[in-house]
Order: structure tokens, then sequence, then C-alpha cells
């Protein structure tokens, strides 16, 4: 398949690019880095440096390059943020994404991959979280990702998009050679900051609350391995045959971890101490979140490389540990 990956540039999609290669297809990028690293792409990718909204060069690339397939990475990601500039998150994640849907049913390019969030869900009325459980977000981030789900629903009916939503737990881990991994600006991430902690490169990491509703008192996440995350979208292509498809998936091990555990799982790992220290609540976070992938186990065949978090966290070490200035 000849695949437009919007975002590619990025984290997730930088390691999707190399899933691809590596799965035989063609992939071809699209990112504004505005926060992306074209370090993080092998010179031999196909490179487009340009905006998700620019209709004229979109429209250019899915003619010129024979697009079969749309992945779109592309957004902004801090949730804080977005609570605070929401206009910014609201014109860049959904205003984005209406004018790329326009421009690829005007180019007749109908399959379409969307990186969604399990912050759809806000706080989750049961654990795990199943795909039909009420999606009630908490923050301008988690509704943008929630409007375009539904606005893809939308264009399947009306155009017969065909669309699959990804709702990703927590990305994490980097390439198993250490060769590309996570390089947020700034990052707000839980496993980078241990690790950047541990290495002496940040003071000590600030543990948001201590008097949540889980057994060590700290957050419960589910950290699920960003190749995992790949894996399952490659899987994906198989079912956007036909016409008018809206398919959605949680992506998580299903296993949870408290911040305590991943914070002890970098000192296993690496050797050293995460230097750390109990902080008040960070606004908007639930005490716990884990998925439950039956579906896309079932659906898509998907299965984790990586179930064990120590795994993606040592992933994750030697991929900062080699890099201590990310892609600089
Ligand atoms: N990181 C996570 O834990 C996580 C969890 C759930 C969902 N997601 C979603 O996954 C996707 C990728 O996340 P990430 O961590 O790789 O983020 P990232 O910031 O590393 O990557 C996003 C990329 O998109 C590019 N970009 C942003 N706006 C653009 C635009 N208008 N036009 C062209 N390029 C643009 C950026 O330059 C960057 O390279 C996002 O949609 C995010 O919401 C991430
Ligand atoms: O310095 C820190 C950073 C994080 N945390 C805690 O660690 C956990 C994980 O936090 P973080 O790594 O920031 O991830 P989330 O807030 O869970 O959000 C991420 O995962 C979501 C899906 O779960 C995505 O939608 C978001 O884009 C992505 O930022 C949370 O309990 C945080 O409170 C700390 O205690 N100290």
């Amino acid at each position: 398949m000849k695949v437009l990956v919007i975002g590619g540039a990025g984290y997730i999609g930088s390691h999707c690019v190399r899933q691809l290669i590596e799965a035989g297809h063609e992939p071809v990028v699209l990112d504004n880095l505005s926060y992306g690293h074209r370090q993080a792409l092998g010179k031999s990718v196909k490179f487009y440096l340009g905006d998700l909204a620019d209709k004229n060069l979109v429209g250019k690339i899915l003619d010129g390059e024979k697009i079969d397939i749309v992945m779109h990475f592309a957004a902004f990601i801090n949730v804080g943020e977005s609570v605070l500039e929401p206009i910014k998150y609201y014109k860049n994640n959904l205003s984005g994404v209406i004018s790329l849907i326009e421009t690829m049913i005007e180019h007749n390019v109908k399959k379409f991959v969307f990186s969604s969030t399990c912050a759809t869900f806000g706080i989750p009325k049961s654990l795990p979280i199943v795909e039909d459980l009420p999606q009630n977000p908490i923050n301008p981030y988690g509704q943008t990702k929630l409007d375009v789900e539904h606005f893809l629903q939308n264009c399947a009916r009306a155009y017969g998009l065909n669309a699959v939503a990804f709702r990703y737990f927590n990305a994490s881990g980097a390439a198993e050679d250490g060769s590309i991994g996570e390089d947020h600006s700034p990052e707000s991430h839980l496993i980078p900051l241990a690790i950047y902690a541990a290495m002496g490169k940040r003071p000590a990491l600030k543990i948001f609350g201590s008097d949540y509703n889980t057994p060590d008192g700290t957050c419960l996440r589910d950290y699920v391995h960003v190749d995992d995350l790949s894996r399952a979208h490659i899987a994906s292509f198989k079912l956007l045959e036909g016409s008018g498809k809206f398919l959605h998936y949680n992506l998580g091990t299903g296993t949870p971890n408290s911040v305590l555990e991943i914070i002890r799982g970098v000192e296993k790992v690496s050797g050293l101490k995460v230097p750390h220290e109990f902080a008040p609540r960070r606004e908007g976070d639930p005490d716990a979140l884990y998925a439950d992938s039956s579906k896309a186990k079932k659906e898509l065949g998907w299965r984790v490389k990586y179930a064990n978090v120590e795994d993606i966290i040592r992933t994750a070490c030697k991929w900062h540990f080699a890099h201590p200035n990310g892609f600089e």
C-alpha cells in the first residue's frame, strides 16, 4: 500500500513509518515539523514539509503519489495546554481534520486511520475500558478527538469513507535498536521524565498525587509500546475494504501500572535511582485508566509483543541513554 503518514516525523508516526517499511508498504510523510523531527525518519523516506490543512499541497500529494491510505498522527497533544489554549487545539485537531477529509473525498481517497485516545472516555464508568463505554472527555484535547470520531462516523455514512479510530492508552517505549524514540519538547510524559531524572538531566520527578483511590495512592495507567500500536495500524488495512465503515478500537496491554511502579521499573532497568518527591494532584488526572483490548485481538488478531512494562522501559532507556539530547 502507498500510505500518506501525516505527522510521520513525530513520536508514534516515525515508529509507524518504520513498521510500514518492514511490512513492505510504501510510506510518504507529510509533517509541518511544528513538533516532529526530520531525523526521526530515514533519509530514503519521501518527506513533504507542510500543513495538513493546506488543501492544495495535500491534494497534489494524494494524486501525485497515488495514495491508497492516509494515516493521521498530526495533532497537538498537551492536555494542560488544551485547557489554556482551546482555539489552538480545536483548529489543528478538529478543523485540520475536517479540511483533510474534505480534500481526501475530493481526490477519491477513502481509507483513513486516526489516532484517538483513551482521554475521550474522561473518568470511565467502569474498568477495564471497553469500546462502548460512554465517552465523556474532561478536557479540550479529549473533546476534539471525540469530535473527530463522530465526524468520521458521519463521513463514513455520507461519503463512503472507511475509517478506523485507535484509542491509544499511554504510548511509550522506543525502537528495539534504540535508534529512534520519544523526543517531545516540552516533555510531559511519565516514563521519559523518570528516565531524565535518573540521568540527572532534570531535577527530582514530581509525583502528581499520592491520595488516589488505587493500591499505592498513585495513578494507574496502561503503558503500551509504540511498536505494538504501529502493528495494530497496519493490521487494520485489511478491514478498510468496502465502503462506509467506521471502526474503533481501544489499544492497551490491559495491565495497569502505578506511577511508583514505573519509577521502580526505571530504577531496576537503569540501575540508577530516580530522585522523586510527592506533589499535588495534576488537574484532570483520573485515578485509573486501562484498556480491554479484546475487540482488537479478535478482529485484528492484535497481540502485544511488549506485555511487561519493564520491557517497554528497557527500550525507552536504550534510546534516552544513547541520545541524551534527543534528535539534536
Ligand atoms: N503520545 C501518547 O501517549 C498518545 C496517546 C493517545 C493518543 N495520541 C495521539 O497520537 C498522535 C501522535 O502523538 P505523538 O505522541 O506522536 O505526537 P508528536 O507531537 O510526537 O507527533 C505529532 C506530529 O504531528 C506534526 N503536526 C502537528 N500538527 C500538524 C499539522 N497541522 N500539519 C502537519 N503536521 C503536523 C508534528 O510536527 C509532529 O511531528 C496524536 O494525534 C496524539 O493525539 C498520543
Ligand atoms: O511528571 C510527571 C508526569 C506524569 N505523572 C503521572 O503519570 C501518569 C501518566 O501521565 P502522562 O505520562 O502525562 O500521561 P497521561 O496524562 O496519562 O496522558 C497521555 O496518555 C493519554 C492517553 O492515556 C494521551 O491521550 C495523552 O496525549 C498523553 O499525554 C499520570 O498519572 C500523571 O499524573 C507524574 O506523576 N509526574
